[in-house]
């Protein structure tokens, strides 16, 4: 690296010449809300000479030059792997594999290679299976910034700034490559972070993608009522607030659920248990129980939101076993 990324735009927006770029040749595939905003904030922070797009539909590439998020569109994946500097893939989970076989076999010496994918075990099991000695070279990413928008347009150079972003490295990764791939992310101004691929699948299973998975359900519910005109017209803002993740893409959405199937199918069944709980207490009437669990998740979310995280006691006096345990 010849400069590190924050120090370079500094002297770049002060004016200095002859700061060069970290990057040079920049390939993003999927250049959709999270591969273009990652493309814009490296443009923005000076941090790379040139990006290169790919992706599964032309309108959506041309879409994306027009906007000038990238500087080109890209015909031979191949080709222009060899001389890369840095890859970011940036599609949905499920086509991550697709992308790195398009690369693998002439993937230079010294490219490094990124994901922003949303789940990371299946993702690091398919890179290490068609990268197979190169996977050191691949350090797997997580930025959790996002929206419920998609497509190249929804993308901005501002999406990770002071936003975490999980890296979740590979034994075989070298010190550089991981360095390399920090960097990157750091130039576009994200809060770094790591976990074990493993640990880090628990995690968004419980935060991310069940509560995603619950949001999609309340509202298909809804929506197959005869009467859902009646039931919209009169949603208020705890439904919208509740809901605004069921309007994200339901490819992606498919893909990350199948990923990470295990976790979420135990998180699905905790918060089963959950309900379950909830409605014993509402049909035996014992408004004590529900105001018990309504305070300690009232108390939780408000530390949370207030960045204190959620420290808050859970002591509230078990009803059931499943809670106790
Ligand atoms: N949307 C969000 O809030 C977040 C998404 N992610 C992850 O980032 C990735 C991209 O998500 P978004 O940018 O939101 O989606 P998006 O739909 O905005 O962009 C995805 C892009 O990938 C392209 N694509 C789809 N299938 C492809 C294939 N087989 N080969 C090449 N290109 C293909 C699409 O044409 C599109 O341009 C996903 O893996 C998602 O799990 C991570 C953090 C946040
Ligand atoms: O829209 C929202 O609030 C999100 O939760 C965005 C998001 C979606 C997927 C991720 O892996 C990380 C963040």
């Amino acid at each position: 690296m010849s400069q590190p990324p924050l120090v370079a735009a500094a002297a770049s927006d002060s004016g200095l010449s002859g700061v060069r770029p970290s990057f040079g040749k920049v390939l993003v595939f999927g250049v959709g809300l999270i591969g273009g905003s990652f493309a814009l904030a490296l443009k923005a922070a000076a941090e790379v000479e040139e990006i290169v797009g790919f992706g599964r539909s032309l309108g959506s590439l041309k879409e994306a030059l027009a906007l000038g998020i990238i500087d080109r569109v890209g015909a031979n994946a191949a080709q222009e792997a060899m001389d890369a500097d840095l890859i970011l893939i940036a599609t949905p989970v499920g086509a991550i594999g697709e992308a790195l076989a398009r690369i693998a076999p002439t993937l230079g010496a010294n490219t490094v290679v990124t994901d922003a994918g949303s789940t990371k075990s299946d993702v690091v099991a398919i890179a290490r299976a068609v990268l197979g000695e190169r996977s050191g070279q691949f350090v797997p990413a997580h930025p959790i910034a996002g929206a419920e928008n998609s497509g190249a347009a929804a993308a901005r150079a501002e999406l990770y700034r002071g936003r975490k972003v999980v890296i979740t490295p590979l034994a075989e990764n070298s010190a550089a490559a991981l360095a390399r791939v920090r960097a990157a992310w750091a130039a576009c101004g994200a809060d770094l972070r790591e976990l074990t691929p493993a640990r880090h699948d628990e995690v968004f299973a419980a935060v991310s993608h069940l509560p995603h998975l619950l949001s999609f359900a309340l509202v298909h519910d809804l929506a197959l009522r005869d009467e859902h005109d009646t039931f919209f017209t009169y949603a208020a803002s705890g439904f919208r607030d509740f809901t605004r993740i069921a309007a994200s893409h339901p490819e992606m959405w498919r893909d990350i659920c199948l990923a990470n199937r295990a976790a979420l199918l135990g998180e699905l069944d905790r918060y089963r248990a959950e309900l379950d709980d909830l409605r014993a207490a509402l049909q035996a009437g014992d408004g004590d129980r529900l105001q018990a669990v309504f305070d300690v998740a009232r108390r939780a979310r408000r530390a949370w939101a207030e960045g204190a995280g959620a420290e808050v006691a859970a002591s509230t006096p078990a009803a059931t076993p499943h809670i106790a345990s």
